[in-house]
């Protein structure tokens, strides 16, 4: 019996074009000046720290930091240094009312649903959980955050791991058998079923069907089922 939910953000959510075509953009524009600028701060100054040790230059300069941070921007890489800053920057996006945070009407409706049933709601998106945070603040409905109980990033591992998902449930009130994990990525589904929890795949856009679990299109062809 399911009773909680664990959703991925991006494609399942939220439409993958307000990621690509408005926050990656604003990040990438924002990036240089917003670095440099802040660089003295503690937060930045350990995400700059993170890049130089991820790209295994610790006397890297701040130019060569910012141009492997506007490559990872470009090339969608999910490293946490650069997600972490993404969420600083589009705080200023947000709070400048430069865009909202998107959310597909049948999810906004499917998890409002599933909350007033009694089910505890969880995210787990590779955006930092500041980013998660602000995504649902300034969402399209207002600010949503009272549905969720919980953000993870990838602070708890990649998503396409198993140990990712392990951790969470580590860290939740329920077995892995209890809690269903949606996404729009079958290798992210694969590794939260090899951790025992259930799945359920987002298919929009026209993306390929996954054989391996259960799918729908939108939320409002979910049905009771999906949680027995
Ligand atoms: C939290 S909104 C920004 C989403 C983001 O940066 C991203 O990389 C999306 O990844 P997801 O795991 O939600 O597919
Ligand atoms: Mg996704």
């Amino acid at each position: 019996m399911i009773k909680a939910i664990l959703t991925d953000i991006e494609g399942t959510i939220t439409r993958i074009s307000f990621v690509k075509d408005v926050l990656f953009p604003y990040a990438a524009g924002q990036l240089p000046e917003f670095v440099k600028s802040h660089q003295s701060d503690p937060e930045v100054a350990a995400q700059i720290e993170a890049v130089k040790a991820h790209i295994e230059q610790p006397e890297a300069d701040i130019d060569t930091v910012i141009s492997h941070l506007i490559h990872w921007i470009e090339t969608d890489q999910k490293i946490t240094p650069l997600k972490q800053l993404q969420g600083l920057i589009w705080q200023t996006g947000y709070e400048n009312g430069d865009f909202t945070g998107h959310l597909y009407p049948d999810a906004y409706d499917f998890l409002q649903a599933q909350k007033q049933a009694g089910k505890s709601l969880y995210v787990y998106s590779s955006g930092s959980v500041k980013a998660q945070h602000l995504i649902f603040e300034f969402s399209d409905y207002g600010d949503i955050r009272p549905l969720f109980s919980d953000y993870f990033d990838t602070k708890v591992g990649a998503k396409q791991q198993q140990s990712s998902y392990e951790n969470i449930i580590a860290a939740l009130p329920f077995e892995a058998a209890e809690v269903l994990f949606l996404s729009d990525v079958e290798a992210e589904l694969d590794a939260a079923k090899a951790a025992g929890l259930g799945t359920l795949h987002l298919v929009r856009d026209g993306q390929a069907v996954s054989e391996a679990h259960p799918y729908i299109n939108d939320f409002t062809a979910f049905s009771a089922e999906l949680l027995a």
